[in-house]
C-alpha cells in the first residue's frame, strides 16, 4: 500500500516539477515548514495557493506527497473551509514574500526594495530572531548562529520557531583610517572580495527562500532601526577576540537588551572549540606554538561539521568531494520563514565605501580569487579531488624541511582568503582532509595541512590570551618597547612600493600590492626586513598588511606580527655596527634549493646568526619569482638579479659566471663588456640594457657582505 503510494507520488512529482519549475521548490520549502510546525495549516494553505497561482486542485494533488496522514487531513479540511472566503483566518502576523526575490543579474547593487513600513516596535510587533553575519563568517554551511536562529539547539532539538532576519552590515568601522599610516582599514582588493562574498551569501539565502538584509551604517544603529519595526528576541552571532570588534559587540548587545532581546555569542572561526581546549586560554595559554599543538592534538577532538542540522547529520554527504553530493543542499534546512516588510538594502559601491575601484587582479597572482562560499567549495574540490594536489602540499609555515619550497601556485592551498572571511569553515576543511586520507592517501603533506589549521587556532586563541598587547609597540611580552624604532616615512614608502633595492623584499611587496596576497615566506621576508633592516615601527607594517591583505583577519595579522616577526627580529639584531642582516635569506635559499651551490651564495651572508629567514629566492636558479615581479631585472643573470649589488662591489666578482674566464685579465667576460670586470677600475653598472640605479634602485641600506663565508 505504502509502496504504491510512493510510486504514485514520484509520478506526481515528476509531472508537477516540470510544470512548476522553481515554484515547485518553493512549495517544497513551504511544506517542510508545515511539517515542522513552523507554519499552521491555514497559513500553509494560503501560502501554497499563492505559490501555485490559486490552483486548489493542484494543491490537493500535492498534499498527497505529505508523509504524515494527519497533516494531509488538516490541509484538506482547511482547503474546504477556504472555499468560503468569510471563514478564512485573519492574515498571518508575519507574512511571506510571494516568491523569493529574483537573483540580481548584472549589477548586484540593484536589489529590490520591499514594502518599507515606518513603524515603532510595540508588543504587537512581530517577534523575530536575527543572524548577525560578520566579515569572518560569510557562508551558510556549518554556521552555528544560523542553526540556532532557526531553532536548532544542542543535539539538534527544535527551539522556538520565529521568523529569521539575516543581517550583514558594512559598518564604517571597517573602513576607518588606521592610526599610524592613515590608510583605510580595508583596502579595495579585500573590499571587492567582501562584496563578492556578500553577494554569494545573499544568493544562497534566496535559494532557500530567505533574504540577506544589508545595511551601511554602524551595526548598533542598524540593530536599533530593526528593533523599531520588530521585537528582536535573539541575535545570534559568532564570537570575537580582538578589542575593537568586542566593543562593537558590546554596543550591539546594549541595543538588543534595551529592546528586551538577547545577544547570543557562539564560539566559532577556529578548528577546535573553545570549550574543548585542555587549558584555560586566558589563564594558562601555552607559551609557544609547539606546546599549544601538542596540547590540542593530545587533549581535544575536532567537532563534526553542521551537527546541529538534522538533515545534514542524517545524510552525512560531503558537500565538497566527488563521492559526496557535492552541493550545499541539506546543510541548513529546513528554515523558518523570513520576515517581510524590510528594506533589503544594496551592496554598497566602492565610492560609498570611500574607496577606489580596484583593477582586476594581476594575472601573475597565485590565484584569481572570487569571494564567496560557492567559489571556496568549488576551489577546494578542485585542489583536493580534481587536481589531487594535497599529496604534494608543502604548507605555509613549513620552513624546517630542507628541499621544500613553500612558494609557487601549488605549494600551499591558497585558501586563506576564504578561510579568513568564513566562506569556508575550518571544520569542513578538516573533514575533507580526513576524507582524502581515507580515500586517496595519508602522508606528511596531508598532516601538514591540519598542522597549519592548528597554527591558525594558536594565533586566534592567542589573541584572546595576549589581549591588546598584539597591537602595542612592546608586543606580547612588552619586551620591545625600548627598541630603537623609527617612523621614517621615506623608508616606509620605499618598503611599501617595493623600491628598497633588495629584490627579496621588493618582489613580495609588489606582489602584495597587485594581488592582496603573498606567501607566508614572502610575508616573513618583508616583515623581518622592515623590522631588522629598516628599523621601522613594526605596527606600520601591520597596518600596511591590514589595509592590503585579501585574507586579513585581525588575530592572524597582528598575532603573526607580534608573536612571530617583531620579537624574533629584535632579538637577533641588528646589533651595534651591523648592516643588513636579512641577507640570511640567501642562506636559507641555499638550504631549500638543491640546485644552489654554496659558493654561489656564500659571498653575501650575514654574520653568524642562525636565524632562519626563508627561501625568498626560491626558484633561485632562474630567480623566477624575483623576475616575475621585478621585470626590470629580467636581463640579469639569476645570481645578480637576486643580489644586484654584485654589480657594484668589486669583492663579489665574478658577478656573472656565464662567459667568465679571466685569470690574468685579458678576457671580456660578458657579452657587452669591453674590459674585464675585475680588472677594470670603472666597473660598469649596466648590463644588457639594464642600468643599475636607474632601472632599479641601489640598496636602501648597505647589504652585509661577508666574503667567502660558507653556510654551515
Ligand atoms: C606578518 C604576517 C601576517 C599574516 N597575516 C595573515 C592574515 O591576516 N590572515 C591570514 O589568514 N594569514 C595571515 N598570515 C599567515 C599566513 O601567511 C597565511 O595564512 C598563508 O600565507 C596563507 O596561504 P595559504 O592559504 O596558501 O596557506 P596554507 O599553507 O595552505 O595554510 C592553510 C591555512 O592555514 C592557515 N594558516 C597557515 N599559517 C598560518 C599562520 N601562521 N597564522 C594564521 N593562519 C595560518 C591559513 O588560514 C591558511 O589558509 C600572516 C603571516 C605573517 C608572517
Amino acid at each position: 500500500m505504502e509502496q504504491e503510494r510512493r510510486k504514485k507520488n514520484s509520478a506526481v512529482v515528476k509531472k508537477v516539477k516540470t510544470r512548476l519549475g522553481e515554484r515547485f521548490d518553493e512549495f517544497k520549502q513551504l511544506s517542510s515548514y508545515y511539517q515542522r510546525d513552523v507554519l499552521p495549516a491555514t497559513e500553509f494553505v494560503n501560502k501554497a495557493l499563492e505559490t501555485l497561482g490559486g490552483d486548489m486542485q493542484l494543491l490537493l494533488e500535492l498534499v498527497e506527497l505529505l508523509p504524515d496522514p494527519d497533516k494531509r487531513e488538516a490541509v484538506i479540511k482547511c482547503s474546504a473551509s477556504l472555499a468560503q472566503p468569510s471563514k478564512r483566518d485573519p492574515a498571518p502576523r508575519v507574512s511571506w514574500p510571494a516568491t523569493s526575490p529574483s537573483p540580481d543579474k548584472g549589477s548586484w547593487d540593484k536589489s529590490p526594495v520591499l514594502d518599507l513600513r515606518e513603524s515603532r516596535s510595540t508588543s504587537a510587533s512581530p517577534r523575530i530572531n536575527v543572524v548577525w553575519f560578520k566579515p569572518t563568517d560569510m557562508r551558510v554551511h556549518d554556521h552555528l548562529p544560523m542553526a540556532r536562529a532557526h531553532g536548532y539547539g544542542d543535539g539538534g532539538t527544535h527551539g522556538e520557531p520565529l521568523p529569521v532576519l539575516h543581517l550583514f552590515v558594512f559598518d564604517p568601522f571597517w573602513f576607518k583610517k588606521l592610526p599610524l599610516t592613515g590608510l583605510a582599514k580595508t583596502g579595495p582588493i579585500r573590499a571587492r572580495f567582501w562584496m563578492e562574498s556578500v553577494h554569494d551569501l545573499r544568493e544562497s539565502l534566496r535559494r532557500r527562500g530567505q533574504e540577506l538584509i544589508i545595511r551601511r551604517q554602524p551595526t548598533e544603529q542598524a540593530m536599533r532601526d530593526i528593533s523599531t519595526q520588530f521585537r528582536i528576541a535573539n541575535v545570534y552571532a559568532y564570537n570575537e577576540v580582538c578589542s575593537e570588534e568586542l566593543s562593537m559587540e558590546e554596543r550591539v548587545r546594549g541595543v538588543v537588551e534595551a529592546g528586551g532581546g538577547a545577544l547570543s555569542v557562539l564560539q566559532g572561526f577556529t578548528l577546535y572549540h573553545l570549550e574543548d581546549l585542555p587549558f584555560d586560554p586566558l589563564r594558562s595559554f601555552p607559551q609557544t606554538y609547539s606546546a599549544f599543538r601538542r596540547a590540542v592534538e593530545q587533549g581535544c577532538r575536532v567537532r563534526a561539521v553542521g551537527e546541529e542540522w538534522p538533515k545534514y547529520r542524517k545524510t552525512g554527504h560531503s558537500i565538497v568531494s566527488e563521492k559526496g553530493r557535492g552541493s550545499l543542499q541539506g546543510t541548513c534546512e529546513p528554515l523558518c520563514p523570513a520576515p517581510t516588510g524590510v528594506e533589503v538594502g544594496n551592496i554598497p559601491t566602492y565610492q560609498e565605501l570611500g574607496l577606489e575601484e580596484p583593477a582586476p587582479l594581476d594575472d601573475r597572482a597565485d590565484h584569481i580569487w572570487r569571494g564567496g562560499e560557492t567559489s571556496a567549495l568549488a576551489y577546494l574540490n578542485d585542489y583536493f579531488w580534481k587536481r589531487d594536489l594535497l599529496r604534494r602540499y608543502v604548507g605555509a609555515t613549513n620552513t624546517m624541511t630542507e628541499g621544500k619550497i613553500a612558494i609557487g601556485k601549488e605549494a600551499t592551498t591558497k585558501l586563506s582568503p576564504w578561510l579568513a572571511h568564513g566562506n569556508l569553515s575550518p571544520r569542513l576543511l578538516y573533514q575533507e582532509i580526513e576524507n582524502y586520507e581515507k580515500r586517496r592517501l595519508k602522508n606528511k603533506c596531508t598532516y601538514w595541512l591540519k598542522h597549519e589549521l592548528i597554527w591558525r587556532d594558536f594565533i586566534r586563541f592567542g589573541a584572546m590570551a595576549w589581549g591588546d598587547n598584539i597591537f602595542k609597540i612592546g608586543g606580547i611580552g612588552r619586551q620591545m618597547a625600548n627598541w630603537r624604532w623609527s617612523r621614517d616615512q621615506a623608508k616606509f614608502s620605499r618598503w611599501t612600493t617595493g623600491q628598497t633595492g633588495f629584490p627579496f623584499n621588493d618582489c613580495f611587496m609588489r606582489e602584495l600590492v597587485a594581488t592582496g596576497y603573498t606567501t607566508h615566506c614572502g610575508r616573513e621576508c618583508v616583515a623581518w626586513f622592515l623590522v631588522r633592516d629598516l628599523g621601522l615601527d613594526w605596527r606600520m607594517g601591520g597596518e600596511w598588511f591590514e589595509h592590503t591583505l585579501i585574507d586579513y583577519e585581525p588575530a592572524a595579522n597582528w598575532g603573526n606580527w607580534a608573536y612571530r616577526i617583531a620579537p624574533t627580529a629584535t632579538k637577533w639584531g641588528p646589533r651595534e655596527g651591523d648592516v643588513t642582516q636579512s641577507i640570511e635569506m640567501l642562506l636559507w635559499a641555499h638550504k631549500h634549493d638543491p640546485e644552489a651551490r654554496p659558493e654561489q651564495i656564500a659571498t653575501t651572508l650575514c654574520d653568524g646568526s642562525q636565524l632562519r629567514v626563508y627561501s625568498l629566492v626560491l626558484n633561485a636558479k632562474p630567480a623566477r619569482h624575483v623576475k616575475m615581479w621585478l621585470p626590470e631585472l629580467e636581463p640579469l643573470p639569476a645570481k645578480v638579479a637576486l643580489e644586484p649589488w654584485r654589480m657594484s662591489v668589486r669583492e663579489l666578482s665574478p658577478i656573472f659566471s656565464v662567459e667568465w674566464s679571466c685569470e690574468q685579465c685579458t678576457y671580456i667576460n660578458s657579452s657587452d663588456r669591453t674590459e674585464c670586470e675585475l680588472c677594470n677600475d670603472s666597473r660598469p653598472l649596466s648590463y644588457c640594457g639594464f642600468n643599475y640605479g636607474k632601472d632599479y634602485p641601489m640598496p636602501i641600506v648597505e647589504p652585509k657582505i661577508t666574503k667567502d663565508k660558507s653556510p654551515s
